[in-house]
């Protein structure tokens, strides 16, 4: 069967393009195999408006999952914390590459750090959740909602549009720029988005013994690759980082929150006595603790709750529904204004 390449569908942004270059490395190294780019345009990167106006961030990524289930692309790379935590039929997420750092940094060019930020301070973020934190904070400073991809928003507080801005580390490790970065901001002061630091590879679900004769549609026949979700998940998946995002997106969809809600959350998966955290070898998980933590705010920051659980790494999912269900019995609802 000749080889042709399979074709990686991407977003166009310099954030998109340097992670999907970087997984089509990976692929071409471990498989043998030429990887094509695929540049999907979103109606994210045509619009100007606010995202939160346009139906959340899920905007990028449905362009992507049109053109995997169209036939057009073979496998899409997404920022997992931009992906809504339901797959839609006929779509699989195949693997979880090893995560990247998970926390938020501040760009704050006049050298202060968010402690030293005080009520005179004008701190841009696009972000309900990064905002209604910073406001929890109570240092005062003014949060300014800002948008734009990552360069432009190192250049509002460049050009003194803002004194600072708060942006995920792993999108500045990605395009170069940690050389702008004048504080980490620890989990503790401000908790990552679910699934922050790591992507999501995902394709159309085809039945492992090839292209699927038992599955009906025009499209069906044409893929040459059965199994590709087994495959990709092989040679890219991380069991560690795939095991903390299932906790922290099924903690996620249990809170009902949707990815543009001011909620964060984090799984870290421990070094549990007796078992290591990576795999088995066989590529699951080894039996071992995940420890999950939470917030919700108040969109205005007045109020955050912040609750965390320990559970069994067997089964994340399980996890991220119990603390869902504690935040819920202690009002995150209302606390939301979602109820
Ligand atoms: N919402 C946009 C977005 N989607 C993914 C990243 C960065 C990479 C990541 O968090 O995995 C960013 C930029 C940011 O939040 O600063």
């Amino acid at each position: 069967m000749a080889r042709r390449p399979l074709r990686l569908g991407t977003r166009r942004s310099a954030l998109a393009l340097a992670q999907s270059g970087q997984i089509a490395e990976t692929l071409r190294a471990r498989l043998g195999r030429p990887v094509e780019l695929v540049e999907i345009v979103t109606e994210g990167d045509r619009s100007q408006v606010a995202i939160s106006q346009i139906g959340g961030t899920g905007v990028f990524v449905s362009a992507l999952r049109d053109a995997l289930l169209a036939g057009e692309i073979d496998l899409a790379v997404h920022s997992l914390k931009d992906l809504p935590t339901a797959t839609p039929a006929g779509l699989v997420l195949a693997a979880v590459p090893p995560r990247a750092d998970t926390r938020d940094v501040l760009v704050s060019p006049g050298g202060r750090t968010l402690a030293e930020l005080g009520p005179d301070a004008r701190v841009g973020t696009g972000s309900p959740r990064r905002a209604a934190q910073l406001r929890a904070l109570g240092h005062g400073f003014e949060v300014v909602p800002i948008r734009g991809n990552v360069d432009t928003r190192i250049k509002k507080a460049i050009d003194g549009e803002v004194d600072a801005v708060v942006l995920a580390h792993a999108g500045l490790a990605r395009l170069d720029r940690l050389d702008a970065v004048t504080e980490v901001i620890p989990p503790e002061v401000i908790l990552p988005a679910p699934g922050q630091g790591a992507l999501a590879i995902e394709c159309a679900r085809t039945s492992a013994a090839g292209p699927a004769s038992d599955q009906a549609g025009p499209d069906r026949g044409r893929g040459i690759d059965g199994g590709l979700a087994e495959l990709l998940r092989f040679v890219l998946d991380d069991a560690s980082s795939s095991v903390a995002v299932r906790a922290e997106r099924a903690f996620l969809a249990g809170i009902e929150a949707g990815c543009t809600a001011p909620v964060g959350a984090l799984a870290q998966v421990l070094p549990g006595a007796g078992s290591h955290p990576d795999t088995r070898g066989d590529g699951a998980p080894a039996v071992g603790g995940i420890r999950l933590r939470a917030v919700v705010s108040a969109p205005d920051g007045g109020r955050v709750l912040r609750r965390e659980l320990t559970g069994s790494a067997v089964d994340p999912e399980a996890l991220g529904q119990r603390l869902a269900d504690e935040l819920l019995s202690a009002g995150a609802h209302t606390l939301m204004g979602t109820s």
